[in-house]
């Protein structure tokens, strides 16, 4: 029997939690079954319970005390942790039937999504046919304010390529709180960020300001201990397009948009989940209980 399942994946702050609590609210009210599953060692309060909380497995809190860990190295730790006691996912996962929808919510720490080789570890050991065999996707969220300032959405960006290049698993972009951008950008201009290409840079309105302001680009070889003149440099400047270009030659990266406030938004995204993980098509048809069928 397949599982189902989605990993809320990205950067501090992004909006990773809201967005499942908003996704199990709006299963609920369709009538469709969530299994919750908090991976972040540190997060202390939710919407809704988890169904499995990986804190009953392991505290970060006495991980930092124990071993004299600070919170990122504690959190990697933890996850080392759960990498060897994989039985607290299986026993928990192992009876599930494929109307559930596993929503995975993860922490934010970056180094998990670039360069560290446990999650693809645990994302095989999600996927893996004849064991627990979850067809999972990946939905990486970036914080849809990003788009005010091109530098920092083209790091992200990067970041979220990084995430779809490191696990093997059908992977869908959110750019999220989309609610705090509206009226900030017009909707034409706001369509360029979907598919992100390096005419972005073109118009950078933190570059226009800096210009405006009089602060021209800043020689190359300004003093590097400027943190203004770095980060307004020549050669800060040379590094975004040298990003951009890499994100566009890759051409991998797209984004849905996302408003956990705005119900469609949130229904949206889920049709996009479930089409990458071909819910719909496994579910075997329902019957109605029989006052609804008379209605
Ligand atoms: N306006 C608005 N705020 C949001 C939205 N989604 C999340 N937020 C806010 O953004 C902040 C961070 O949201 P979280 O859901 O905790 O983000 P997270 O990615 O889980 O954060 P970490 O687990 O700490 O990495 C909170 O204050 C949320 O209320 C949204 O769609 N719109
Ligand atoms: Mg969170």
């Amino acid at each position: 029997m397949s599982k189902f399942g989605v990993m809320v994946m990205g950067p501090a702050g992004a909006g990773k939690s809201t967005f499942c609590a908003s996704l199990i609210t709006h299963l609920q009210l369709n009538r469709r079954s969530a299994f919750y599953i908090n991976l972040d060692p540190a997060a202390e309060s939710f919407e809704h319970t988890p169904d499995l909380d990986i804190k009953d497995l392991i505290s970060l809190e006495d991980v930092m005390e124990e071993m004299k860990l600070g919170p990122n190295g504690g959190l990697i730790y933890c996850f080392e942790f759960l990498m060897e006691n994989l039985d607290f996912l299986t026993e928990a996962l192992d009876s599930l039937t494929e109307e559930y929808l596993i929503i995975i919510d993860m922490p934010g720490q970056i180094e998990l999504y670039t360069h560290i080789p446990i999650l693809p570890t645990l994302v095989r050991f999600l996927t893996q046919p004849g064991a627990l065999d979850i067809r999972l996707c990946a939905a990486y969220l970036l914080e849809g304010t990003f788009v005010v300032d091109r530098a920092k959405f083209f790091a992200g960006t990067l970041s979220a390529m990084s995430a779809m290049i490191l696990l093997e698993v059908p992977h869908i972009n959110i750019l999220s709180k989309m609610d705090l951008v509206k009226g900030q950008i017009k909707k034409k201009e706001l369509k360029r960020f979907i598919t992100p290409d390096a005419s972005l840079l073109e118009d950078d309105p933190a570059d226009i300001a800096r210009r405006k302001a009089g602060l021209e680009v800043v020689p190359q070889n300004s003093n590097p201990k400027d943190k203004d003149a770095v980060m307004s440099g020549a050669t800060f400047k040379r590094l975004n397009e040298a990003v951009a270009g890499l994100i566009e030659t890759f051409s991998m990266v797209s984004y849905l948009k996302l408003d956990c406030t705005d119900e469609e938004s949130v229904q949206s995204v889920l049709s996009y989940i479930d089409d990458c993980i071909q819910y719909h098509e496994a579910q075997e048809p329902r019957e109605l209980p029989e006052e609804e069928y008379d209605e």
